[in-house]
Order: C-alpha cells, then sequence, then structure tokens
C-alpha cells in the first residue's frame, strides 16, 4: 500500500483495480499552476486534492471548494493527529493535504492531483519515494512571474514581494523533482503534463506490451526531464 499509515485491519481485500498515478505540481505562487491544471485535467476524471489553510478565504473562493479554510487551532489539531500527507507553512499561513480522501481515490484507481508549494511536495517525496510523481512549475523569467502576480491582483504589493522572495529560492530547488515544465505556453505546458502522466502509466507496463502512444508519450516526457537543467539555467530564470 502506497500510504502505508492507512492501512486498516477491518478494511475489505484490496481489489484488482490498479492504483491510480499520485502526481503533484509544485512552484512558485503565481506561475500558472491552476490554470495549468485546469487545461491540463480538462474532461479527466481525476481525484484534486483540496488542501487546509489558515489563509483568509479570497473573494469569490468558497470553503471546500478551494480551501478547506480552518483556523490555526483546528490545523494543528489535524496535525498532531496525523491527518495530513504533507504540511507547511507559506507567508505566514499553514497549508496541508488531508491523507485520508487521496489514499481513498488511489485505492479505487483514480489519478490523484496535488498542487503545493516547494517544501510540502519534498515531504511528500520524502515519504512517499518513486511512487510520488514530482512536475517543477517553472515560469519563463522572474519578471514574467512578477507580472503574473501582479496581474492576477489578489495579493497587496507587499504580498508580492514576500512570494517573489521565496519564489528565487523556490526555482532553485528545481532539479530535486523528476520533471521540469516551462510554464511560458500554456497549450505546450498542458500537453507535456499530458505526456507526463501517459508515460508514467505506461512505465507499470511492461515495455513488449507498449503501444505507438505509449513510447511517443514516453519519449516527450524524456523531453522535460530534470536531468536536462543546468544549474546555470536556474540561475538564468531568477536573473532574468
Ligand atoms: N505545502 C502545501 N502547499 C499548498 C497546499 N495548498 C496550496 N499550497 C500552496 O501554497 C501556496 C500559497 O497558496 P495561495 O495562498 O492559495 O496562493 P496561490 O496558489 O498563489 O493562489 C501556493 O504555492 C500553493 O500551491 C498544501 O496543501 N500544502
Ligand atoms: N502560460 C501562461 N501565460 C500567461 N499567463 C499565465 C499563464 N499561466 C497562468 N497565467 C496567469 O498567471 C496568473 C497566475 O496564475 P495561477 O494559475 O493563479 O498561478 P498559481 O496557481 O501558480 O498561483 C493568472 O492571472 C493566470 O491567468
Amino acid at each position: 500500500m502506497l500510504l502505508g499509515m492507512m492501512s486498516d485491519p477491518t478494511s475489505p481485500p484490496p481489489s484488482n483495480v490498479p492504483r491510480g498515478l499520485l502526481i503533484v505540481i509544485t512552484g512558485a505562487s503565481g506561475v500558472g499552476k491552476g490554470t495549468l491544471r485546469e487545461k491540463w485535467l480538462a474532461g479527466q476524471d481525476v481525484f484534486y486534492s483540496t488542501s487546509w489553510t489558515t489563509r483568509e478565504p479570497r473573494e469569490g473562493e468558497m470553503n471546500g471548494r478551494e480551501y478547506v479554510f480552518v483556523t490555526p487551532q483546528e490545523f494543528l489539531d489535524k496535525a498532531r493527529q496525523d491527518g495530513f500527507l504533507e504540511h507547511a507553512q507559506f507567508v505566514g499561513n499553514h497549508y496541508g493535504t488531508p491523507i485520508e480522501p487521496i489514499e481513498e481515490a488511489l485505492a479505487r484507481g483514480q489519478d490523484v492531483v496535488l498542487e503545493i508549494e516547494v517544501e510540502g511536495a519534498m515531504q511528500v517525496q520524502e515519504r512517499l519515494g518513486d511512487e510520488a510523481i514530482l512536475v517543477f512549475i517553472m515560469p519563463p523569467s522572474l519578471t514574467e512571474l512578477r507580472r503574473r502576480l501582479t496581474g492576477r491582483a489578489t495579493e497587496t504589493p507587499e504580498r508580492i514581494e514576500k512570494r517573489l522572495t521565496r519564489a528565487v529560492g523556490e526555482i532553485r530547488e528545481a532539479h530535486k523533482f523528476r520533471y521540469v515544465v516551462v510554464n511560458d505556453d500554456l497549450e505546450r505546458a498542458a500537453q507535456e503534463m499530458l505526456a507526463v502522466q501517459h508515460a508514467e502509466r505506461a512505465a507499470r507496463k511492461a515495455p513488449e506490451q507498449w503501444s505507438p502512444e505509449d513510447h511517443a508519450a514516453s519519449q516527450a516526457a524524456q523531453r522535460v526531464h530534470s536531468r536536462n537543467l543546468s544549474s546555470a539555467d536556474l540561475e538564468q530564470v531568477v536573473n532574468s
């Protein structure tokens, strides 16, 4: 079982349904994770994990939809009960991924997608190893990241600066994740996410059972593998 801590001797025996993939997208605030996720997953029956947060809801956000909005006490209680797969602080607030719905979705064969910041993504990687598929979403440049954060108009200028300062450190960690997708052209980036998802599913089969589509997706996913990235490439993004 992927999330061994969830095993329950009273639960029914596992069925023959292959487990879903656990795909984690991470990257700086404002890089376009949410926008890309919507395009990539349009029409797919995946389980999107709704996080818990202590931050205030933005205008138009609904409790239980964008986030479960909780008090710091409620958050800490759940953390103490090991109710999160991962949790982290981000610019003064707590964010965490509730563990139970994820295990249930994976067990019924549904792919699960998390959209979380870098520290939490690293916790998932440490806890689950290779079974978690980590994708870092890279901005074309820091200038463009600033433009997107400013254009979204959800944060005060002071909070935008805090997010940008954090973004520099996050971008320098990109090589630690399996894939790096540059979100310059949204359509191309969404195609790359589909290729990664397809390739990871194909990787569970013996190569002699691969279809031509499996081979094509695997080649496309190799092109966005993080091993192609040098530290000079990362410095170029943070200095541009
Ligand atoms: N570690 C962790 N990060 C999360 C979680 N949910 C959201 N985040 C990340 O926390 C950061 C701040 O989120 P938010 O305040 O909603 O800003 P936004 O994502 O830039 O719109 C973003 O990078 C989110 O992806 C979570 O459950 N765990
Ligand atoms: N490929 C892209 N090109 C131009 N603008 C983009 C692109 N992807 C996202 N955006 C814009 O950037 C802003 C931040 O995107 P969002 O999805 O909210 O980021 P995140 O979820 O990473 O915080 C939004 O205004 C969005 O419309």
